[in-house]
């Protein structure tokens, strides 16, 4: 039987003389070193969202939730704060769920009468609660996602294709999309795991096979643009991916490079399946193209950064296009319904994708109503 690792420590309050602080993992450094990374204040946690050392819709929730906590406990002003996390990153619905999640629940305390430090524990009840949650969805998430593979693919051992990193370092629990393949993979079902590269900031072989080698999965990296000829080998039962937000049509906005997959995959008659939180589904984007995608730097195309070896202060940067050449860099792209299979959460399968399922599974698996 396999072993199973220990568990990933991805973030974690702590609470040291000199004040609270949230601890990351730092994804950046990652697979060279797993370095934590301390923020003591928000502005410190939004520069860790922006460079990715803490990414992954459903982490960026909790990261939020929790920020919002540290603002409250140090005294900081708790609105201010949940604005400059909120925008910290405009694609990924979770990160401003877990943030207005927090902050209602310290206003609800303050409103009551409660002290500043009631409220600020409030705060972070409520990050805690959100944090938990998450683990527990993941969970519920992984056996959805293997009961439906078994339907879809009834029988055999499964070749799964994964784009980013949909792993623990996404999540207070085992993840979304990768928890499926590790479900799969426990169940003694899991052939081969694909893992897309995802250029051009590498989550795919930085960091997803960071954690297929960790849990001993059977896992063979590739380049993104080498996708179409596995999937004419006839390499390719299922795609498994996560989602960024899902709209209230059903299109999926997730890492650039998903779309392409999906077009691939429905080419192929392969399954293209998204493991997301109801939390990741935002009623107020009607449709896909309603749905704000990031652009990143142009230098992440044009140079290419290998992650810092312990002890070096910084990453190695090295050009790969002539000075002054100019890029394009979304950080994700959307995925039309009519592409996707079935979508898995915590509170079920949605198959086909419809509005309707949609409104019910938000009334379900939401809190606080997002204004
Ligand atoms: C459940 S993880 C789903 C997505 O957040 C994931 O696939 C992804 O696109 C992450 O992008 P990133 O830019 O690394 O934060």
């Amino acid at each position: 039987m396999a072993v199973e690792p220990p568990a990933l420590q991805v973030l974690r309050w702590d609470e040291p003389p000199d004040g609270p602080v949230l601890v990351l993992l730092d994804q950046t450094r990652l697979p060279a070193a797993e370095t934590e990374l301390v923020c003591t204040d928000v502005p410190a946690l939004v520069r860790a969202i922006q460079t990715l050392a803490v990414r992954g819709a459903p982490l960026l929730g909790i990261a939020g939730a929790y920020g919002v906590a540290l603002a409250a406990a140090r005294g900081y002003d708790v609105d201010e704060a949940a604005e400059l996390l909120e925008g910290a990153r405009p694609t990924a619905v979770n990160l401003g769920y877990g943030v207005r999640l927090a902050a209602e629940a310290y206003r609800t305390a303050v409103e009551k009468g409660g002290t500043e430090g009631e409220a600020a524990a409030a705060a972070l009840a409520a990050a805690r609660e959100l944090h938990r949650t998450d683990a527990a969805g993941s969970a519920r998430m992984a056996r959805l996602g293997l009961g439906l593979l078994d339907e879809l693919l009834p029988g055999g051992s499964l070749r799964i294709l994964t784009h980013c990193n949909t792993g623990a370092l996404v999540s207070g629990g085992a993840g979304t999309a990768f928890a499926v393949a590790l479900a799969a993979h426990r169940a003694g079902r899991l052939r081969q795991l694909w893992v897309d590269e995802t250029r051009p900031l590498l989550q795919g072989s930085r960091l997803t096979a960071y954690e297929a080698a960790r849990n001993g999965m059977p896992y063979s990296l590739l380049a993104d643009n080498a996708a179409g000829s596995l999937f004419a080998a006839g390499e390719v039962d299922a795609v498994l991916i996560g989602a960024d937000r899902i709209a209230a049509d059903g299109s999926v906005a997730n890492k650039v490079g998903s779309y392409p997959l999906a077009v691939l995959a429905k080419y192929h008659h392969v399954p293209f399946v998204v493991v997301a939180p109801g939390t990741t589904v935002d009623l107020g984007s009607p449709d896909g193209a309603s749905i704000e995608v990031e652009q990143r730097p142009g230098r992440e195309v044009t140079e290419v950064t290998a992650p810092p070896l312990p002890g070096a202060a910084a990453a190695a940067r090295m050009s790969v296009a002539p000075p002054g050449t100019r890029a394009y860099n979304p950080a994700f792209d959307v995925t039309p319904p009519e592409l996707v299979t079935a979508i898995v959460t915590e509170e079920g399968v949605l198959s086909p994708v419809t509005g309707d399922g949609l409104v019910e599974l938000c009334a379900r698996s939401r809190q606080v109503t997002i204004s």
